[in-house]
């Protein structure tokens, strides 16, 4: 079906509502027609070459092309397409990523309940808490604690359990038995406190809120050991010690959201390790089949995994795809090769603090009020004023104007609001991140001249 871009566009226009889409301001403007891609580069319909700065949405990690992965898929397509694992019955692939995840994975977390997204992963563990003090005898631990400005997916719980106002503003969420504290946003947030005082301040938000609701009725905590959507906001180093100091003291579960940080963004290979958090339970999606195919897991502790084995007796929960052989096959082998390429080395070793070295040149730009980042994901904050932080006017969309100058100048950044992004695939070279910065400083430039005319 060889079509013109205007013709693609139209199609689209005329039958395709996109995600998180203004779908008349799209129409009016054409959607950007993706047709390849290779390395960390995409190509649109028009032959323009663009280097991906987000792999995707944060997940295509050993980047576009690997026909080792195409042949995994083809390989698995042709033996076993699909089978689903409700009947008593598994399949190979399913297993054998189940053992990998276990070995890779902290030593204490041993199972895996396999589901077919990262919003997926965490219905899975609003259910499986409630079901697991259910089976403790403690039905009335119920509620989970989460964060506001968090992103843990889009279906009812998941949309729930985040915190962006404006996808609870639609659909009449959250839903019952949720709650959220205050993110540990130092640069938004942190009312002149230090860090460190700023991140055990947030923190001690979780003991207050469950001495509020009763002990007796919270089931757990969630977060994203970094909130990737809600605009890499990487909390102090005193945040996370002593969030997992409050869960313990109380007892209660600690969910970590690893779909954006798991599988070597962070230089680890989940950041649980470099936050020194032991979470009960761990969502995983994105990274582990590098986008390829659709896929989330959630990783469940000994602590957790016991009571349900021994004592839950059915879990009522589960999914069409939950665990599909193709997708496995491919995590198998993305996996494989992030080993033997030692991906998370390098991120962590070299490729991880050039990219934050050379990023954090971009503070001497006029519109930069900080970077930050941490491995191969990082962030800066467009400011009108650098001494005082002060915003440009939110109608001037100062990170939209951005986002559009780097897609025009072949380079794709995320804006969350004023907060600009990146999180290349772990494969990107230092060459590759000299041309990235070299785009994003000359997109802020023109984003400057944008803002003043
Ligand atoms: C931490 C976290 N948890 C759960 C999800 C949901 O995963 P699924 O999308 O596979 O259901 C995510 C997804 N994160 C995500 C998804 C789509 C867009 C963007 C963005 O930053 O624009 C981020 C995520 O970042």
């Amino acid at each position: 079906m060889k079509q013109t871009t205007r013709e693609w566009q139209q199609l689209d226009a005329s039958h395709h509502l996109h995600p998180f889409t203004d779908f008349q301001a799209l129409n009016k403007k054409g959607s950007r027609i993706i047709t390849k891609a290779e390395g960390v580069y995409l190509e649109d319909s028009d032959g323009r070459r663009i280097l991906d700065g987000m792999a995707g949405l944060w997940c295509v990690n050993l980047g576009y092309g690997r026909q080792e992965l195409v042949d995994a898929a083809t390989k698995q397509m042709q033996q076993l397409p699909y089978y689903n694992l409700f009947f008593q019955t598994s399949h190979p692939p399913a297993a054998e990523l189940a053992t990998l995840l276990a070995e890779i994975t902290p030593p204490h977390l041993n199972h895996v309940f396999f589901t077919g997204s990262g919003s997926e992963c965490n219905d899975t563990v609003l259910r499986m808490v409630r079901h697991y003090w259910a089976s403790k005898g403690q039905p009335d631990k119920q509620v989970i604690i989460s964060r506001h400005n968090a992103y843990h997916g889009s279906t009812v719980a998941g949309a729930s359990l985040g915190g962006m106002k404006g996808m609870h503003a639609q659909g009449g969420l959250p839903i019952p038995g949720i709650v959220h504290i205050d993110q540990p946003y130092h640069f938004g947030e942190g009312e002149g406190m230090s860090a460190h005082e700023f991140g055990l301040a947030r923190a001690r938000q979780l003991e207050e809120k469950i001495l509020e609701l009763g002990v007796d009725k919270v089931a757990a905590f969630i977060g994203e050991p970094i909130q990737g959507a809600g605009g890499v906001i990487i909390p102090p180093d005193s945040y996370w010690p002593e969030i997992q100091r409050i869960c313990d003291k109380y007892g209660i579960l600690l969910i970590a959201d690893e779909v954006i940080c798991g599988f070597g963004r962070t230089g680890h290979w989940f950041a649980s390790e470099g936050f020194g958090i032991k979470p009960d339970l761990m969502c995983l999606a994105k990274g582990i089949t590098s986008g390829y195919l659709p896929m989330g897991a959630v990783m469940v502790g000994d602590r957790v995994a016991r009571v349900l084995v021994e004592e839950g007796g059915e879990f009522n929960h589960g999914f069409t795809y939950s665990g599909h052989p193709v997708a496995c096959a491919v995590a198998i082998a993305n996996i494989q090769l992030m080993q033997s390429e030692s991906i998370v080395k390098r991120v962590h070793d070299s490729i991880g603090p050039y990219l934050q070295r050379r990023w954090s040149e971009l503070a001497d730009h006029p519109l930069v009020g900080e970077t930050r980042g941490k491995g191969l994901v990082a962030a800066l904050e467009i400011v009108q004023d650098k001494q005082t932080k002060r915003r440009f006017p939110a109608e001037l969309h100062a990170g939209m104007t951005c986002r559009e100058f780097c897609f025009n100048n072949g380079l794709v950044m995320r804006a969350v609001g004023d907060t600009m992004i990146i999180s290349p695939p772990l494969v990107i070279t230092e060459e590759q991140v000299d041309e990235l910065v070299k785009l994003a400083r000359l997109s802020l430039d023109l984003t400057a001249a944008k803002l003043q005319e």
